[in-house]
């Protein structure tokens, strides 16, 4: 008999998630059925979306999140035994995927891994998934920058943000970049050869963006929003445009906590285009994002980096941490 063992949501999260809030459980397996594939996850994705999408599930359910697993038994020709999937599964060890079953969740349905030659497997949950596709086609598609132009981001260390910011040097912009440590700040500008980058526990933006950016801001890629947020808006320029990918400020906190001033004087007298992004709506197109990320990974334009935590029972450990800006690049968990 297979077990496996899951992570389920025990206490909706009140502010921080706490170690006791989520609850270890083993169950049985069933045989697998005609179409099914039997999934053994290697690697397990951290992401601030968990924090809020756990406010809307039920008590007792397991913890939404993304795995690289590998098919231990197969019996859908399709997913051979022995190939690698992408796959929402949640916080489990193993599971079993009905490969017919008709995708009705927000999620994309799991896919077999495109061949990474020799580039880590558990880059399937951060460059070269969810995260790296949300830099690739949020930043590109939504902020439409041009060289030379200067981008502002937010969370800029992290698995979305440090992928923006290469990718925005990539098209010949300026780039400015915020995040949580004097460590992440030194990176960004040293490994990742951001143009500038500030500690914004330290700095105040305001000076900061008065001195990065004193022609003002094109491009602003938002991961954080409320207070940071506003005094971007306040720097953007005519016509300038704003990708909101994340409010992280407000998922602990919660929104309705974080007043801060209007900033719809700004949108109104400088034109400027502020428009949300959903990674889950372009599913179809993943694929597309995944190969240009890998490409600009091999020719060495792209450096994607990972902070690993070891053990399934540590993955609330590694949530919490990252949550806390414990992470450089992409929060995963190795099962
Ligand atoms: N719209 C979409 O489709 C998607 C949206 N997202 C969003 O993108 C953002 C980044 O996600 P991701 O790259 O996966 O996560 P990260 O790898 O960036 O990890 C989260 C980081 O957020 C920072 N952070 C935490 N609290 C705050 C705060 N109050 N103010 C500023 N920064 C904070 C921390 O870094 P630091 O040390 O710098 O504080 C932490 O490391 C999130 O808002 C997420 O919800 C992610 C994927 C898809
Ligand atoms: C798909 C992820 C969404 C957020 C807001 O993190």
């Amino acid at each position: 008999m297979v077990k496996t063992k899951k992570y389920i949501l025990a206490k909706h999260f009140i502010g921080e998630p706490k170690l006791t809030d989520f609850k270890l459980v083993e169950e049985e397996l069933p045989k697998l059925e005609e179409g099914e594939i039997l999934c053994e996850s290697l690697w397990l994705s951290v992401d601030p979306y968990m924090r809020k999408y756990t406010d809307f599930q039920m008590e007792g359910t397991v913890m939404p999140g993304g795995v690289v697993a590998r098919i231990a038994e197969s019996r859908d020709p399709e997913f051979p035994k022995g190939r690698y999937v992408a796959a929402y599964f949640g916080w489990r060890t193993r599971t079993i995927y009905n490969t017919r079953e008709e995708n009705k969740s927000i999620y994309p349905k799991p896919y077999l891994l495109p061949d990474f030659g020799d580039l880590p497997l558990s880059l399937g949950l951060g460059v070269l998934g969810m995260p790296g596709i949300t830099a690739n086609f949020g930043f590109l598609e939504v902020c439409e920058p041009q060289p030379g132009e200067t981008v502002v981001v937010n969370g800029a260390a992290g698995a979305v943000g440090s992928i923006v910011g290469q990718i925005a040097k990539i098209v010949g912009c300026r780039v400015i970049g915020f995040a949580g440590s004097d460590a992440k700040v030194k990176w960004l500008k040293e490994k990742l050869r951001f143009d500038a980058a500030y500690n914004y526990k330290t700095t105040k933006i305001s000076d900061a963006l008065r001195e990065a950016a004193p022609k003002g801001v094109d491009c602003f890629f938002d991961n954080v929003g409320g207070a940071f947020s506003n005094e971007v808006f306040r720097r953007m320029n005519t016509k300038g445009r704003v990708c909101v990918c994340g409010a992280i400020a407000g998922y602990n906190a919660g929104f309705e906590n974080v007043l801060v001033p209007m900033v719809q004087p700004y949108i109104l007298s400088k034109e400027l285009k502020v428009q949300g992004f959903i990674v889950w709506n372009h599913a179809s197109r993943w694929l597309q994002a995944i190969q240009e990320n890998m490409r600009w990974i091999n020719e060495g334009k792209i450096v994607s980096e990972e902070t690993i935590t070891e053990g399934f029972e540590n993955a609330p450990k590694a949530f919490i941490g990252m949550l806390r800006g414990d992470n450089i690049g992409k929060a995963v968990v190795q099962i």
